[in-house]
């Protein structure tokens, strides 16, 4: 059996308008492994948030199966979709989401007390990755009195605040300026190695995604392994 964070097999995704059917995802597959970063790319519209939806069980695929850690979750329900979801999956997306009303480190507690950690150990948790983020003196500050890049950080440590087997980012620095982004991407890549999360990065950043581990790209509804020039 494999041992990636998550596996996607023959993912085949249709949306149905009006009678007429788009096929977006014609027979996808893809694998990422503990501690490797893989970028998806692809021009707009070329179904990279499909794909990225389908990964994070926000959706299901017409036709596939996805494995997360290993476990099938095709006949998974709604239910089951939704813990697996809390417990082995954190999201980074371009604008941070954070709750405007709470403090960053309420904002990493939050997702562990929804998975059933208690409050002392959710803060415990919260104030390490706060550490690892580089935010140690921000714990107690509101969003909107942190900095974009400083913003972002603390949704990367919300994203793993559940110590997730997979990571899955949708254009996490397009936010940000090239020097911010340079550097929330290097402290994105170093944990996401030393937690050996696997990471799922769609950008239409090239430079972002010539520093990850592989580069798939989405063509004609498939994933195309892009190749070193
Ligand atoms: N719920 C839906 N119903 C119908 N069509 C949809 C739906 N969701 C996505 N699509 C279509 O699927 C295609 C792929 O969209 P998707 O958002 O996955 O592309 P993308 O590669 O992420 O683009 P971008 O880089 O602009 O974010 C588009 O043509 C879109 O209109």
């Amino acid at each position: 059996m494999s041992d990636a964070m998550l596996e996607m097999t023959g993912i085949v995704r249709r949306f149905e308008q009006g009678g007429a059917v788009l096929e977006v995802l014609r027979g996808a597959d893809l694998a990422v492994q503990p501690g490797e970063l893989v970028a998806l790319v692809g021009p707009s519209g070329a179904g990279k948030s499909t794909l990225l939806q389908i990964a994070g069980l926000l959706e299901r695929p017409t036709e596939g199966v996805v494995r997360i850690a290993g476990a099938d979750v095709s006949d998974f329900d709604d239910g089951k979709r939704t813990e697996v979801r809390r417990r082995s999956i954190g999201f980074v997306y371009q604008f941070h989401h954070l709750l405007p009303e709470f403090s960053a480190q309420e904002n990493i507690v939050l997702p562990q007390m929804i998975a059933g950690v208690s409050k002392r150990l959710a803060k415990q948790r919260a104030d390490e990755l706060l550490h690892m983020v580089g935010l140690d003196a921000r714990g107690s500050h509101r969003p909107a009195r942190l900095s974009g890049g400083e913003q972002q950080r603390v949704a990367i440590a919300r994203a793993l605040a559940n110590a997730p087997s997979l990571l899955i980012a949708d254009e996490p620095t397009g936010n940000l300026d090239p020097h911010t982004a340079d550097h929330v991407f290097a402290m994105l890549t170093a944990i996401v190695r030393q937690a050996r999360v696997g990471a799922l990065v769609a950008t239409h950043n090239m430079e972002l995604a010539r520093r990850m581990d592989r580069i798939l790209e989405m063509r004609d509804g498939i994933l195309v392994e892009q190749t070193a020039a």
